[in-house]
Parts: structure tokens; sequence; C-alpha cells
């Protein structure tokens, strides 16, 4: 795994498709659904109800053993009607996602005071959007999941100075990652992941269409999954610093299902809907850098493509 924790000016070096398998967790003969990891959802509102169903999706698809989701009835109702799997009733939760497809400005104090008793937990959170508001004092482990507007105004709440160009970002991310606590995945063309020790890499598996409304709500659900599968492999749980090459491997899973959803056939990525795309046998390195070509793609063509791009990280492993 690339470490750069020494040098906290380094730039941090790129999340690969082998990184991504060594974090990957496969069932066993052994797994049911509980010990796969319950991945518990507070995402959507009745003024977003579309990011609880594009984070449900992120988390089904990205191997959650059980998705819970909670909220708002008449939500509940689309997200059971695009996805029955689903239970919507209070009980276990191994990892949590909160504030996707939330509005602080609209939220009952009850569910400020739900959001920050999940914060108080020992249950990783994966905490978007909406929720950015309410980290101060977590001591759950955590990932904050900001876009660059997100991440400026979570800065300034910090009483830190915005950052610019791209060496800036990424010691802008590691020193906000300190701040806070917690682990910081900065999303953009290329995506930084940092820890609170310096710990950092950046993630550029992806690719300019990602850049359509929900596809970041995708992606917390895709990382619910896999934090949930961490914390039900045993009674240690998932420290802080475990959430981080986590972080790296959902995005890096993101990027390429967008870049499958797109039809663009990067080095060792199978073009979409070919044969080989469908299992590990079609995978292999994906290349950095420039992309040409593709086609316009939607948050949920995102998500379905979420287990193509499982099976190339899988591929990889030693
Ligand atoms: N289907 C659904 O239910 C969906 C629900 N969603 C939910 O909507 C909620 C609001 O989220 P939001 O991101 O739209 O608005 P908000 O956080 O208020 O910031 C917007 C301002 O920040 C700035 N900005 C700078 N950089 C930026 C960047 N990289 N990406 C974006 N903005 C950037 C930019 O200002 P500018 O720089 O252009 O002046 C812009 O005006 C949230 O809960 C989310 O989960 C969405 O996921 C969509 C699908
Ligand atoms: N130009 C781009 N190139 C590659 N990926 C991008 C680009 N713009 C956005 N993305 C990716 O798309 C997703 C957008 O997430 P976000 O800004 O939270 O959108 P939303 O709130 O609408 O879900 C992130 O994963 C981000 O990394």
């Amino acid at each position: 795994m690339g470490m750069a924790s020494g040098d906290h000016r380094a730039q941090p070096p790129e999340w690969t498709a082998a990184d991504a398998a060594r974090i990957l967790r496969v069932p066993t003969d052994a797994s049911h659904k509980y010990s796969r990891g319950v991945a518990g959802l507070r995402t959507g509102s009745v003024s977003y109800p579309g990011a609880a169903v594009l984070s449900v999706e992120g988390a089904a698809r990205a191997g959650a053993g059980m998705v819970r989701w909670l909220g708002p009835v008449e939500v509940a109702r689309l997200v059971l009607q695009r996805r029955p799997e689903v239970v919507t009733t209070p009980g276990r939760v191994d990892a949590w996602v909160i504030g996707s497809g939330t509005d602080p400005g609209n939220r009952e104090p009850g569910e400020t005071l739900r959001l920050r008793e999940i914060l108080a937990g020992s249950h990783p959170v994966v905490v978007d959007a909406g929720a950015l508001d309410v980290l101060d004092g977590a001591s759950a482990p955590f990932v904050a999941t900001p876009h660059a507007g997100e991440f400026a105004r979570l800065r300034e709440r910090l009483g830190l100075p915005q950052a610019s160009g791209e060496a800036g970002a990424a010691a802008a991310v590691r020193e906000t990652a300190a701040a806070l606590g917690g682990v910081v995945l900065l999303k953009g063309s290329e995506t930084i992941v940092a820890a609170p020790s310096g710990w950092a890499t950046v993630v550029r598996s992806g690719t300019p269409w990602l850049a359509t409304a929900g596809t970041g709500d995708v992606l917390a659900g895709a990382l619910g999954a896999l934090a949930a599968a961490a914390a039900a492999e045993g009674p240690a749980g998932v420290g802080v610093e475990q959430l981080a090459p986590l972080a790296a491997t959902a995005a890096w899973v993101h990027g390429v299902a967008g870049r499958l959803a797109a039809g663009i056939a990067a080095t060792g990525i199978p073009a979409a809907g070919s044969s080989a795309a469908a299992g590990p046998a079609g995978g292999g390195p994906v290349a950095a850098g420039p992309t040409g070509g593709g086609r316009p793609i939607t948050a949920l063509d995102v998500a379905e493509r979420l287990p193509e791009a499982w099976a190339i990280a899988f591929a990889e492993r030693a």
C-alpha cells in the first residue's frame, strides 16, 4: 500500500487496482449476511428523496451483507420500490452513512441529536453533504466526503486558509484530516484521501463523465458497504486510519464504474457491454491519466457498474 506519511508536503502516491484488491473482501463458505456487514444509511430526505435511493444502490452494489435504510416513510417507499432487499426498521448496523441528500438548514432537532449519537458511537461513519456540519466533537472513526465547495466551507469553519493549486490540495486535505481527527476524501477529477496521521493517496480511476448529480451519493453508499464489511470482521472494529484505504478503494471502484458506464475502454478495462467486462477474467490494471471519448452517464448507471469494477480490481489480487 502506498505510503506518504513521513513528509506531509510530498505528493501522495496513486491508489492502484492492486491496492484496491488487497482491501476488498470476498465471502467464504462461513459467511452469512451479518458477517458481511450491515451498512446503515440515514440519507436522503423529503427534499432530496433521490439521494436515499442512490446511496442505497451504491451500498447494495458494493457488496453489503445488508442495507438498512432509516428515514421518512414516504422516502422509504421510494427506496423499497427500487430495492426491496433493503430493511427499513432499526437494528444492527456495522457502519453508517449520513448526510447525503440532506439540508442542514431544514434538519429537525431530533435528527441532529440522532446524527450526533451516531458520531459519538464506535461504528465507522461516512459523513457526506448535509452532515458535514455535525462533525465537531465526533469520537467515532469517520470519513468526511466533501466536494470542493463543501471542503472550502469545512476549512472555513475550522479556521483554515483556502487551498490553492494541485500541491496545495493534497496538503490541505492532510491538514483538514489532522484538524478533524478523521479521514477526509476530497472528491473531484482526482480524489484525494488523507488520514489524520498524514497518510494520503490520490485516486485517478474516474472520468469527467462522473460530473453529474448523484454520483457522490452512490460513492457514499459504496464506501458504507466497504466500511461495514471491515467492521463486521471482528470485535476490534475499524480504527480511523484503517478507514483511509477503504475510502480510497471505494473511490477507485466508483471511478472505474464510471468509466465502464461511459463506455471508456481504458488500458486493461474491457469496453462496456463486452462479455469480458462481466468477470474477474477480464480484469487488469487501469491506466491513469486523461481519458478520451465516452458518453453521458447517470448516477444509477455508475451504481450498476460497481460489481464489474469490483471484479476488475479483484482480478489484481496476488
Ligand atoms: N437526486 C438527489 O436527491 C441529489 C441530491 N443531492 C444532494 O443535494 C444537496 C445539495 O448538494 P449540492 O452539492 O448540490 O449543493 P451544496 O453543497 O449546497 O453546494 C453547492 C455549491 O458549492 C459550490 N461548489 C464548488 N465546488 C463544487 C463541486 N465540486 N460540486 C458541487 N458544488 C460545488 C457551487 O458554487 P459555485 O462554486 O458554483 O459558486 C455550488 O453552488 C446535498 O445534500 C446532496 O447530497 C445531490 O447529490 C444531487 C442529487
Ligand atoms: N471532472 C471530474 N472528473 C472525474 N470525476 C469527477 C469530476 N467531477 C466530479 N467527479 C466525481 O463525481 C462525483 C461527484 O460527487 P458530488 O460532487 O458529491 O456530487 P453529488 O452531490 O451530485 O452526488 C465524485 O465522485 C467526484 O469525484
